[in-house]
């Protein structure tokens, strides 16, 4: 029987609660207090990043009536005065409890049985107000068709969420390490309540921890540039059952069934891979040391310089606005102006868009273009302003892309069938769990306090890249600009979701720099192609431009013990062999081999060909 105190029995009951308030947002939408009540159990279960997701939905909502706002406004205020209705009886909501400081209240009401004056008096414009922040925008809500006496009690039940909001997500983005908007969202709160010691505890704990991460970095501290990217768990999550057994019986049929339209010389098979860490292999470290996946092998023989597989994806990326690529497979647009082109690019009659040509116009259109057409999406990621910002626009532009074929087919964007066999390098949930901070996280907890002073840096074992801009808010914009329903279709649109999205997509996708500035502009994943696993010492070559062609390369690479003895080793593949690409140049030195892959990879590249040339090195110093 299960100790009811174990942590694992108070995780169960965290998840069943999850569960409960996840139905309860089904029925309820728009209810800002079910937000904040899940909010705090993801942060209860170690999960801030999705904490934050449920805070800034919770804010969308509330300046949806602060600021008169038109598309859920009626049903947000339903909900808000329900809870202002049973004040007598019940007290606050649960949530907002002790929350907003005695000396922002209006200095007359007093609490009585949890009961406050604040909520339920006649609306008046008498100086006690003006200690409430009062950024609410009145005349909007003049139409609404509740009396003067529910417009003062609305907003000011608003405005209380908001900034329980600001408390919850300040802190939590402490906990994933993305100071700057920390920072940022605490200063809001402490705007709307100056005196509240939570934020003020929380401004602190920032400080503390960016100056320790910018002197860490050798860096003057500078409130203006705290570090602003987190790591959060990268993981297949309790709740999500969308994923597969990638290597039963069933999921390698299915695959085999597609891969033998690209690929007919080859098939996907089971394979154990040693698992990488940053030191090498895990040998001999604490957890696995080898993990199951899936990989490709010759059925038959192919010879040196034939094409092993040929795919099409319109899985693709590109960061620019004013790129001469197809918007669907990524390829180069034909230069109208130039007389040896008898092909054009074409473009849709209702946007800018431009295709390579009528073929990938046509599958456009039919997979993504028509939920995106006359929109603003692409805008949201096109062009980042700094450089190193490039690589994550293209994620974010993957995500938008695999939102609009989802919502065209439609299905649930993990089980679109570009991503859903897709390699996530997800953790084991019980590892992500080490060493975390949860149940009862609070800015006054000594875990928090011992988190900031070693400069916010998240547990060791969660591994996805995290920043509040690219995980919640960027695809949220999308999303409201698609029109799909970011609170309605919370199931398909939550940031588990994204973030499992992401976690897939920085496995998987391969990416090519513009010419002119070296930068990454252009991004795709083709589901098959990257069941291939590495190899530095790989038997085929890769070539992306609207198709990704993988062929057996004409020769291999020249080990250094063949170069000693002038010896060249011929291409070509046996029946059996494993498919070996590689996702690194490979004529590099070990050292520099081995961390372009590693992102990769997920850890240190130990190929034979590595560990001899890593070994020959070591022995020569
Ligand atoms: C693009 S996927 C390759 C296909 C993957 N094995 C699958 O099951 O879909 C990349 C992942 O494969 C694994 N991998 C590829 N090559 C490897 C190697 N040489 N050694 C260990 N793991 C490798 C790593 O976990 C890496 O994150």
């Amino acid at each position: 029987m299960m100790d009811i105190d174990s942590p694992e029995s108070r995780r169960a009951a965290l998840l069943e609660r999850r569960q409960q308030l996840t139905n309860a947002l089904k029925e309820h939408p728009h209810d800002a207090i079910i937000y904040l009540r899940r909010a705090l159990v993801y942060a209860d279960l170690a999960y801030p990043d999705l904490a934050i997701g449920d805070a800034y939905r919770a804010l969308l909502l509330t300046d949806e009536v602060i600021g008169g706002g038109d598309q859920y406004f009626e049903q947000v205020a339903d909900s808000l005065l329900e809870y202002t209705d049973d004040l007598k009886e019940k007290g606050l909501p649960d949530v907002l409890r002790g929350v907003m400081p005695g000396d922002v209240l209006p200095k007359e009401s007093a609490w009585a049985d949890g009961y406050h004056p604040y909520f339920c008096q006649e609306y008046s414009d008498d100086e006690s107000d003006e200690s409430v922040i009062d950024d609410a925008n009145s005349d909007s809500v003049d139409e609404y068709r509740f009396g003067d006496t529910d417009r003062p009690r609305l907003e000011r039940m608003a405005k209380f969420v908001k900034f329980r909001c600001y408390q919850i997500m300040s802190l939590n983005l402490l906990l994933c390490g993305c100071l700057r908007s920390a920072n940022s969202y605490c200063q809001q709160g402490l705007a709307m309540a100056p005196s509240d010691k939570v934020l003020q505890k929380i401004e602190k704990l920032v400080k503390t921890a960016g100056i320790q991460r910018m002197r860490q970095s050798g860096v003057a501290y500078n409130p203006a540039k705290l570090p602003d990217r987190g790591l959060v768990r990268r993981e297949v999550y309790p709740w999500n059952t969308h994923e597969p057994d990638r290597c039963s019986p069933a999921s390698l049929a299915y695959l085999n069934k597609r891969l033998a339209k690209v690929a007919p010389k080859c098939e996907v098979r089971a394979v154990q891979l040693p698992v990488l860490t940053e030191q090498g292999s895990s040998n001999g470290a604490a957890g696995p040391t080898t993990c199951w996946q899936l990989g490709v092998f010759a059925k038959e023989p192919i010879a040196a310089g034939e094409v092993v597989l040929r795919e099409y994806s319109l899985l693709t990326a590109n960061n620019r606005h004013k790129d001469a690529s197809c918007d669907a497979c990524g390829s180069a647009i034909p230069d109208i102006t130039s007389k040896k082109n008898s092909k054009t690019g074409v473009s849709c009659n209702d946007c800018d868009v431009v295709f390579c040509g009528k073929s990938c116009y046509d599958r456009a259109f039919k997979s993504y273009h028509s939920s995106i057409c006359d929109t603003d999406v692409d805008n949201i990621a096109k062009d980042p302003e700094d450089p190193r910002d490039a690589d994550d626009a293209l994620y974010v532009l993957l995500v938008e892309r695999l939102l609009a074929m989802s919502d065209s087919k439609p299905c649930h964007p993990l089980d679109a069938k570009q991503v859903k066999y897709l390699w996530g390098d997800f953790v084991p949930v019980a590892t992500n769990n080490q060493n975390t901070i949860g149940p009862g996280v609070s800015a006054s907890s000594p875990d928090v306090a011992a988190m900031a002073a070693a400069g916010g840096i998240p547990p060791a074992a969660w591994s996805l890249p995290f920043n509040f801009q690219d995980n919640i808010a960027r695809p949220l914009h999308i999303m409201d600009e698609m029109a799909l329903g970011i609170f309605e279709d919370l199931d398909k649109l939550d940031v588990w979701v994204i973030n499992t999205l992401y976690a897939k997509f920085r496995g998987t996708a391969s990416a090519r720099k513009s010419r002119q500035d070296g930068r990454p502009d252009v991004a795709a994943v083709h589901p098959l192609w990257c069941l291939a696993n590495h190899d530095c010492d790989p038997n085929v070559t890769w070539e992306w431009g609207g198709r990704m062609v993988l062929s057996a390369k004409a020769e291999r690479v020249q080990l250094a013990e063949d170069k000693a003895a002038g010896i060249t080793r011929p291409g070509g593949i046996a029946a059996g062999e494993e498919i070996l690409n590689h996702y690194c140049d490979i004529d590099l030195p070990v050292q520099l081999r081995r961390e372009w892959a590693s992102g990769s990879l997920g850890g240190i590249c130990m190929c034979q060909r590595c560990q001899n040339e890593s070994a020959a090195e070591q022995g020569s110093t």
